[in-house]
């Protein structure tokens, strides 16, 4: 079976498949792996592609598990072959092709059940048990509509798979607080690379556990994870104050993400935006509601060509009282520096604060920019980095904005799970900054490659004026890349390969670790 995969993985690159052949291997393929999920040939472009658009790539099939005894079997599968490789494929909205496998195999993961939850009972509170391939949109759905609870940290947009973000880090507006969502799990179920299905936590089996954790798919696949949930609230109010002097944006969104729970907001986070009428990178990308208006005044208040919006958000329920809650805001609010009336707020329920971002999706699609290339930039800067990151790059660089939200906020370090695979720049306290850029194909507009050179352009001078910082969502295309990447964590990072995936069959895309080749 494997020498008759082998002849149409290698030799017959010219000659498309047949029909009667795609079927014929898919079902000797199915009956020789023990499938009970399906595998295609055919319906497979898709997973040779993501998000960001840069990247493609052919696979030689696409899996669909029916849960992760399948998943299992492909990876042993894969081990007896001489040089296939494996991708678990989330949503596929990673940028630079993580979730591809030229000529191997992909397992979608979305597809490979429904999202079924169940809710454990722990010691100091609940969790959900959710599949690794669970969105976490439905995730939120189903945790408050059936049982009024909710996870506690999130990513900006939900249309991500828990094992996708689990195998990155997940960050958003509530990790000063929980931490990312690599912190705010207690136990996964993992089907490693050798093949075997494993249950791990931070009780058992943890050097698997934490090598999982924002480990980039590298060790094995998450079939399952077990995530702590809260009461949900149901309402926000959801609040933009606008700066012009970055120190005092700085000084605020520190101050508000280093507070004790009940002193903060429920989520802080804060993004650069240009000083003009620029309907996407100027002033209207503040307003929070269709019918606020922009005050011509605010765009002759301040010389500098960028500003700062924090943005906050406070949860509370329709039964709190309603002075209550102003009394809160107005207090939390008034021990702020921001510039005077730059202020905007609207009142929205708590799911559909959380699907903020799937509004702007829907609009991004009319317009054809979401199918658009998205040469984005991701980056950790420690907080002792920061204001040259935004004197060299926010304010030179990027003074003209990016088509698209540039995020910078504060998260402290002690939020974060050293004993993960995620790696930060040092100090108590750094910055997310994300560049999303969004390119319009139907406007005049630098090329993609302008952009990908730029997004590098920025990278070299963080590198030159020795600014400390770790790409988020990394992307390299050598070992030397990735050594310096990892720092003094590279061997440990190696040695878990070598354990846990020592065929380095997982994950072919993030171009860490070849294949090796089976004789
Ligand atoms: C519109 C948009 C908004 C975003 N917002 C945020 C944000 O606010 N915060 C944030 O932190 N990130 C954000 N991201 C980035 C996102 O977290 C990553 O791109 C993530 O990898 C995408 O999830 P996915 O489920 O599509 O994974 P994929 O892109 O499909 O996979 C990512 C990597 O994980 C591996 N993988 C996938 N599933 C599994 C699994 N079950 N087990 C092991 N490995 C697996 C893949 O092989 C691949 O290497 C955003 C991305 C987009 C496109």
């Amino acid at each position: 079976m494997i020498a008759y995969l082998e002849h149409f993985v290698h030799e017959n690159d010219s000659e498309p498949m047949l029909q009667q052949q795609h079927e014929e291997l898919a079902t000797t393929l199915c009956q020789s792996m023990d499938l009970e999920g399906t595998i295609d040939y055919r319906s497979t472009a898709y997973a040779g592609k993501d998000f960001g658009g840069l990247h493609a790539s052919t696979p030689f099939a696409v899996v669909r598990p029916s849960g992760s005894r399948d998943i299992a079997s492909v990876i042993r599968f894969a081990l007896r072959s001489p040089n296939l490789t494996v991708a678990a494929r989330g949503n596929g909205h990673s940028i630079n092709g993580q979730a591809m496998a030229n000529r191997g195999l992909v397992i979608d993961m979305k597809r490979s059940s429904e999202t079924v939850i169940d809710v454990v009972r722990l010691d100091d509170g609940y969790a959900v048990d959710v599949g690794g391939g669970a969105l976490w949109e439905d995730v939120l759905k189903r945790c408050v509509s059936n049982f009024g609870l909710s996870p506690r940290s999130w990513t900006d947009y939900l249309g991500l798979t828990v094992g996708g973000t689990l195998s990155n880090a997940g960050v958003s507006g509530q990790t000063f607080r929980y931490g990312p969502q690599t912190s705010n799990v207690t136990e996964l179920e993992v089907v490693t690379g050798n093949g075997d299905t494993v249950i791990c936590s931070d009780a058992q089996n943890s050097e698997l556990y934490f090598s999982v954790l924002g480990g980039l798919g590298q060790f094995g696949i998450i079939t399952r994870a077990r995530v702590l949930v809260q009461p949900a609230p149901n309402m926000v109010r959801w609040i933009r104050v606008v700066y012009s002097e970055f120190a005092e944006f700085t000084r605020d969104a520190e101050s508000l993400t280093t507070r004790p729970e009940g002193e903060s907001f429920d989520y802080v986070e804060g993004f650069v935006f240009v000083n003009s009428d620029d309907p996407v990178n100027g002033w209207p990308s503040v307003l929070l509601d269709p019918d606020q208006l922009l005050d011509p005044v605010f765009l002759t208040r301040s010389a500098n060509p960028v500003l700062y919006c924090l943005e906050v958000a406070l949860h509370y329920s329709k039964g709190n009282c309603s002075s209550t809650v102003e009394t809160r805001i107005e207090r939390l609010l008034g021990r702020l520096r921001f510039m005077e009336d730059a202020l905007f707020q609207v009142d929205i329920g708590y799911i559909d604060f959380l699907l903020r971002v799937k509004e702007a999706e829907k609009q991004a699609k009319v317009n054809g920019i979401w199918d658009a290339p998205h040469p984005w930039l991701n980056l950790f800067v420690s907080k002792a980095s920061i204001v040259d990151f935004d004197r060299f790059v926010f304010k030179k660089i990027l003074k003209d904005g990016i088509g698209g939200p540039m995020l910078v906020y504060p998260i402290p370090r002690n939020k974060w799970d050293e004993r993960t695979s995620v790696v930060l720049p040092d100090g108590d306290i750094f910055y997310i900054v994300a560049l999303l850029r969004f390119t319009n194909p139907y406007q005049k507009s630098p090329s993609v490659r302008d952009l990908v050179a730029q997004n590098h352009e920025i990278i070299q001078v963080c590198v030159r004026n020795g600014l400390d910082f770790k790409l988020y969502l990394p992307h390299y295309n050598t070992e030397e890349g990735w050594k310096q990447h990892f720092g003094d964590r590279w061997s440990r990072f190696v040695e878990m390969k070598s354990r846990y995936d020592p065929m380095a069959i997982l994950a072919p895309g993030q171009k860490i670790f070849t294949r090796h080749q089976s004789c």
